[in-house]
């Protein structure tokens, strides 16, 4: 019994603090051979020109799957096929072992129509495909959420945010249709003219209205590179006004996003779009032995103000190669120019596959010591949240990107009768307070949330009940649409796919 609890020990420290090992070896190795299976796979499917022939094609295979759960007499609710695996939070979602899982395997970006200036995409179309494939002609989605694996679908249906945010609004706010799946089998398509409640309804709702099946989005002229001003500020007061300022200037900076070194040491950054690059100032921040971008970020709270020029695409995708600054505790040497310059280009591990592979004492310790959460809050709530989230959790750095919230229909919508401007706290990290609980931390930060007129994004843990749940999230519309819809034996409530009961 001593013997193998000892080996035991030795084992789960070998694990915990090794595990770089078999990041380098295993997982890097195996993200690099996806990644160029996908690469291959979009290049094949976009010169044989097949995915837009083949959507209506897909969409039936959608319907039919839904027509067999209603012949087989709806035994138990529905969702996607995705494996849990696969989703981008820290949970494997326990619902897909004993639902009615529906394939949605719609993988391609349909159409750019220029004249419209839309894109039409189908759901498990990713960001990294979508830049890869606008950037060269041009274009560019308004808001494009950096983590190159997230999803068109998972962003719709979930939400999503980028440093533009502050002109444009959510990933929901760039939205002009949406077609889906009904739980009668019937498609649909909607807007702000055609079934506009369904259009409200749809974002933040989890695949509980429908099975997405496209989605159109605003295209924008899209430039070469983003001139990009550093301004490192040394103390909380100043740097809130800073980044205020920044965010509501009046002729508008396009990219607006502050990261917090610790409560006083703060880098505002705010970017816009340019045609060409002024000589010696440019950097290319994606080439793969360039430093982790937050590390790059820390460097002017000593150098003082910055200016660069980053090729817009290295500029959206950032935080990618560091995964924002998550990557410290996977690959503690990883910035080390000598590691950058060997492996740097297999750098990241795919978020899948790390979830995929990791062991049960290094789940145990990101649920027990590690926090991953984003707090949407009023950006006059700034300082008060920044001062709660420091007493509850001193983990730093924490990611400050603002958004504008329009007074529309559905889930959220700010507290008085209009427009506000928000802010996304994002804390991902290992809390340095004796006191922290996972649980019992993440509750008094929900409710000081809730008590702000805030938000919390929902890929994460939530510990709320359902009236707290339902306290911070206007149902009334929601609620409408299932009723209209017949959801409530398709689908479960957007409660009972994200509480942390719910995932594993
Ligand atoms: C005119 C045009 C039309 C296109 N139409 C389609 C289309 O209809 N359907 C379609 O699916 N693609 C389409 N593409 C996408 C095209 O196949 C991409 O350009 C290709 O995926 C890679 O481009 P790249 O060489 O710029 O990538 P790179 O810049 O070499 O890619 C680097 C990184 O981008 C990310 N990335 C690139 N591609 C993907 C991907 N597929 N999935 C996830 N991450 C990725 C990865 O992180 C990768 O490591 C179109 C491209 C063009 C130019
Ligand atoms: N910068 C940002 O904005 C970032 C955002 N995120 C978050 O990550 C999540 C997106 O991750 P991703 O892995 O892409 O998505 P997920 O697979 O996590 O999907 C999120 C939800 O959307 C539902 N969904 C996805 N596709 C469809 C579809 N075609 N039809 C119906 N429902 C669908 C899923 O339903 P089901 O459960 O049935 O599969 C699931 O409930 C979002 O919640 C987003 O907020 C994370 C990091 C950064
Ligand atoms: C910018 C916004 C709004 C959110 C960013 C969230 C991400 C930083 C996290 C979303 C899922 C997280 C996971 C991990 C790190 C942080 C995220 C990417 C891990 C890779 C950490 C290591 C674990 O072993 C697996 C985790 C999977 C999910």
């Amino acid at each position: 019994m001593g013997i193998s609890n000892l080996i035991n020990g030795v084992i789960e420290h070998i694990v915990i603090h090794y595990r770089w090992v078999l990041v380098c070896f295993f997982l890097l190795p195996a993200s690099f051979v996806y990644d160029i299976y996908t690469y291959i796979r979009t290049w094949i499917v976009f010169h044989m020109a097949s995915a837009p022939k083949l959507h209506d094609k897909k969409v039936k295979d959608v319907q039919r799957q839904v027509k067999e759960w209603i012949r087989e007499g709806k035994k138990v609710p529905m969702c996607t096929a995705r494996p849990g695996w696969q989703v981008m939070s820290f949970r494997i979602p326990k619902y897909k072992d004993t639902f009615f899982n529906v394939k949605v395997n719609l993988v391609d970006i349909l159409e750019i129509d220029v004249h419209r200036q839309v894109v039409k995409i189908e759901p498990l179309a990713t960001m990294g495909q979508l830049t890869a494939t606008l950037e060269p002609l041009g274009w560019s989605i308004p808001v494009l959420p950096e983590l190159d694996d997230l999803t068109v679908g998972g962003l719709v249906m979930g939400t999503g945010i980028e440093t533009s945010s502050h002109k444009y609004g959510l990933f929901q706010h760039i939205c002009v249709s949406y077609e889906l799946v009904l739980a009668d089998g019937q498609v649909v398509t909607c807007s702000k003219d055609q079934n506009p409640d369904l259009f409200y309804a749809v974002p933040w709702s989890y695949g509980t209205l429908g099975f997405l099946t496209a989605v159109e989005i605003k295209i924008v002229p899209a430039n070469r590179f983003v001139k990009l001003e550093y301004f490192p500020v040394h103390s909380m007061e100043h740097a809130v006004e800073t980044f205020q300022k920044q965010t509501m200037k009046e002729d508008g900076n396009q990219f607006v996003e502050a990261v917090m070194f610790n409560r006083d040491q703060w880098v505002v950054m705010v970017g816009n779009m340019v045609t060409s690059a002024e000589p010696g100032k440019l950097n290319r921040i994606g080439l793969w032995h360039k430093p982790w971008f937050f590390k790059h970020i820390e460097s002017f709270l000593r150098s003082g103000n910055g200016l660069e020029y980053i090729p817009l695409r290295d500029y959206y995708h950032r935080h990618s190669r560091s995964i924002f600054w998550e990557i410290q505790d996977i690959i503690p040497f990883g910035n080390n120019v000598i590691f950058r310059y060997l492996f740097g280009w297999m750098i990241p591990p795919k978020v899948s596959l790390l979830k995929l592979t990791q062991p049960a004492a290094v789940k145990k310790l990101y649920e027990t010591q590690h926090m991953v959460q984003d707090m949407l809050v009023p950006l006059t709530k700034l300082k008060d949240s920044i001062e709660c989230f420091d007493r509850e959790t001193k983990i730093y750095p924490v990611w400050l990107c603002p958004f504008r919230l329009p007074n529309d229909p559905g889930f959220l919508h700010p507290d008085g009768n209009q427009e506000e401007m928000y802010v996304d706290i994002g804390l991902y990290g290992v809390p340095k307070v004796p006191t922290f609980n996972a649980e019992a931390t993440t509750r008094r930060i929900e409710k000081f949330v809730r008590d702000n007129c805030g938000f919390q994004m929902l890929y994460a843990d939530t510990y709320m009940t359902r009236e707290e749940f339902k306290k911070m999230f206007d149902h009334q519309l929601y609620d409408k649409m299932r009723t209209k819809y017949q959801c409530s034996e398709a689908f479960p409530e957007v409660y009972d796919k994200v509480n942390r009961t719910a995932r594993s």
